[in-house]
């Protein structure tokens, strides 16, 4: 899509503005310990993570995991229980924080957060003029596709037109971070990519972005680093390479045969092989290096896996390249079944 002029967004740190107080060159977001109950249920607990500056972070996990009570924290709009959040090198509880970051710093809410009555384009024109070096409202909204609706008022804006406009008043002010809670939910494809090639950009402007998704094609697509959050603690982060861990050679048995008996073959034949893992699962045994810098397996590795299974009388086994995917590995460390609330702990 060609670019508006003044729709291209540059972030406050990419114009030079190093942030007084900077103590950690480098890094946008840093948490540490981090923890927060509601009532008596604690839902995030010792959490630290970091998101560096110019990179887009996505903090993953599954409903109730604690993703968007930890962004809130971030924002300011939740008040810890415990640890200790910077941002942009500021302390986020120290005196004055919130009124800098105000305007460092962009959010975009879950549910919007925006008010209902005024039109679609008196509200981004409102966020603005709060800030002193504004996108252009107006190439900002034919950049996000809503120039139609500018006239609408909000509450009549279909729930994919609010979440665009939600992004373009993040965004407006030329933060140098933004926070974003899941900003393609409920979008259509075709806004889906506006919204990505717009994140892109930002991010290739200097902008520092932490998101939250349920789309792990988005993490995939978008993030330099990615957090996964289970109940209320980080359980792995990385670059979306490392998680996935590249190339995997996936061997399902012949159809009168048993995946525990491939698995066992597999593993006690090729146990000399320091670089190489065995995994038997439900339906597929799966072969991978354990470098997982995200290289593929070579040729050689499908040979040495075929000559196992040859001489283990496995030869008819059926043998695929598998690339793995972020959800296979978020699916592998949060697990397949359907979550209940926790308990209060
Ligand atoms: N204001 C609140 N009062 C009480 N409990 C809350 C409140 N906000 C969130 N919770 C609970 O805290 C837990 C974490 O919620 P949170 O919204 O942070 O999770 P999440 O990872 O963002 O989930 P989702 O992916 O569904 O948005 C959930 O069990 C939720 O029910």
């Amino acid at each position: 899509m060609p670019l508006p002029h003044d729709a291209v967004p540059t972030a406050g740190a990419a114009r030079g503005a190093e942030p007084a107080g900077a103590t950690t060159a480098g890094t946008a977001l840093a948490v540490r310990g981090l923890r927060k109950s509601y009532g008596n249920r604690e839902v995030v607990r010792e959490l630290s993570l970091t998101a560096r500056r110019g990179e887009l972070t996505a903090v993953l996990g599954p409903n109730g995991a604690g993703k968007t009570t930890t962004i809130e924290c971030c924002e300011g709009l939740r008040r810890p229980d415990g640890g200790t959040i910077e941002v942009l090198g500021l302390d986020r509880a120290a005196r004055g924080a919130d009124a800098e970051l105000r305007e460092r710093v962009g959010v975009m809410l879950q549910d919007g957060g925006l008010p209902m009555a005024p039109r679609a384009g008196a509200v981004l024109g409102h966020l603005a003029r709060l800030h002193a070096d504004p996108l252009d409202p107006t190439a900002l909204l034919a950049r996000l596709g809503l120039s139609d609706v500018a006239g609408t008022r909000v509450r009549q804006l279909s729930g994919g037109q609010r979440q665009r406009l939600a992004l373009a008043g993040a965004v407006v002010g030329r933060p140098e971070l933004v926070f974003l809670d899941e900003p393609s939910a409920g979008l259509d494809p075709q806004s889906r990519l506006a919204v990505w090639e717009l994140l892109r950009e930002l991010r290739s402007a200097g902008t520092s972005l932490v998101l939250t998704t349920h789309l792990m094609t988005e993490a995939e697509e978008l993030a330099d680093h990615v957090v996964i959050i289970d109940a209320g603690r980080v359980i792995a982060e990385g670059s979306p390479a490392e998680l996935t861990g590249g190339t995997q050679v996936r061997v399902s048995p012949a159809p009168a045969g048993s995946v525990a008996e491939v698995g066992d073959a597999l593993a006690t034949v090729l146990a000399g092989h320091r670089t190489l893992t065995v995994r038997t699962g439900p339906e597929w045994v799966e072969v991978s290096t354990a470098d997982a810098g995200g290289r593929g397996l070579d040729a050689g590795t499908l040979a040495v896996v075929a000559s196992a299974l040859a001489a283990t009388g496995h030869g008819d086994a059926d043998v695929s390249w598998h690339r793995r995917t972020l959800e296979d590995t978020f699916l592998d460390l949060t697990g397949r079944a359907l979550r209940e609330a926790e308990e209060p702990s």
